[in-house]
């Protein structure tokens, strides 16, 4: 369960980025994230992961209070998170495997184990055979789901997806929302943000919407 309580967010300037925002997402939900450009979905995401600390109120992930707790169990509660952010990170003097491997190898996996997830997570986003390209040599969508394969590799319990469909045609963006359904329909609890509500429309889903920091209509 994410349960955020009150949350505000304002950034060095005095910048409230997010305002007031009290909602529950229980487990294994499958949540979607609308608004204009600014309206802050992306930190709505980054206070959610841990990556940015509320200014007021609390973000809680199964009950714990994210800001409370110490720099060292952080990274435990992140392991089971997934996140898929709009700058790829993608590392470009490695090829595709050691990209989706990044993840298992800061966790200290087995090699063997590792070998497998990794192959399983390219074949589930429909990159198998692609494992030793540089990523360079994929298209725009491709190097989406090689950030999806590299972000649920090590099979996390939430997924958090900022604009995964932003630069892709509809069909496209179609196939990408199927993967994070077929994620969804094995338990995941997922959140993905876009500013095109007319692609969530046909997923029946909740539909969080964001207007200068909080919730409208
Ligand atoms: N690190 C930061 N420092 C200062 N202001 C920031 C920072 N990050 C975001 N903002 C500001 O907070 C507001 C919300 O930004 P945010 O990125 O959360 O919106 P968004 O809905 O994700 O927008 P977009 O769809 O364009 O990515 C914006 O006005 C933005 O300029």
């Amino acid at each position: 369960m994410i349960q955020f309580q009150q949350v505000s967010k304002s950034y060095p300037g005095g910048f409230d980025a997010i305002r007031n925002l009290s909602f529950e997402v229980p487990d294994g939900e499958l949540v979607f994230l609308a608004g204009h450009s600014g309206a802050g979905k992306s930190t709505l995401l980054k206070l959610m992961a841990g990556i940015e600390k509320p200014s007021s109120g609390a973000v809680l992930l199964n009950g714990q209070n994210l800001a409370r707790m110490s720099r060292a169990s952080l990274p435990f509660v992140r392991r089971h998170i997934g996140l898929i952010f709009q700058d790829h990170k993608i590392l470009y003097d490695r090829n595709v495997f050691d990209n989706v491997r990044l993840p298992l190898d800061i966790i200290g996996f087995d090699h063997a184990e590792g070998r497998r997830r990794v192959l399983a997570a390219l074949d589930k986003v429909g990159l198998a055979g692609k494992e030793k390209l540089n990523p360079i040599s994929l298209s725009g969508g491709e190097q989406q789901r090689l950030c999806i394969a590299r972000a649920v590799v090590h099979r996390p319990s939430i997924l958090l997806a900022d604009e995964p469909t932003a630069n892709l045609d509809s069909d496209y963006a179609h196939d990408i929302l199927e993967l994070f359904k077929s994620f969804h329909q094995v338990g995941v609890t997922i959140l993905i943000s876009a500013h095109d509500e007319s692609l969530m429309a046909d997923y029946g889903r909740r539909i969080l919407r964001l207007k200068h920091g909080q919730f409208c209509a």
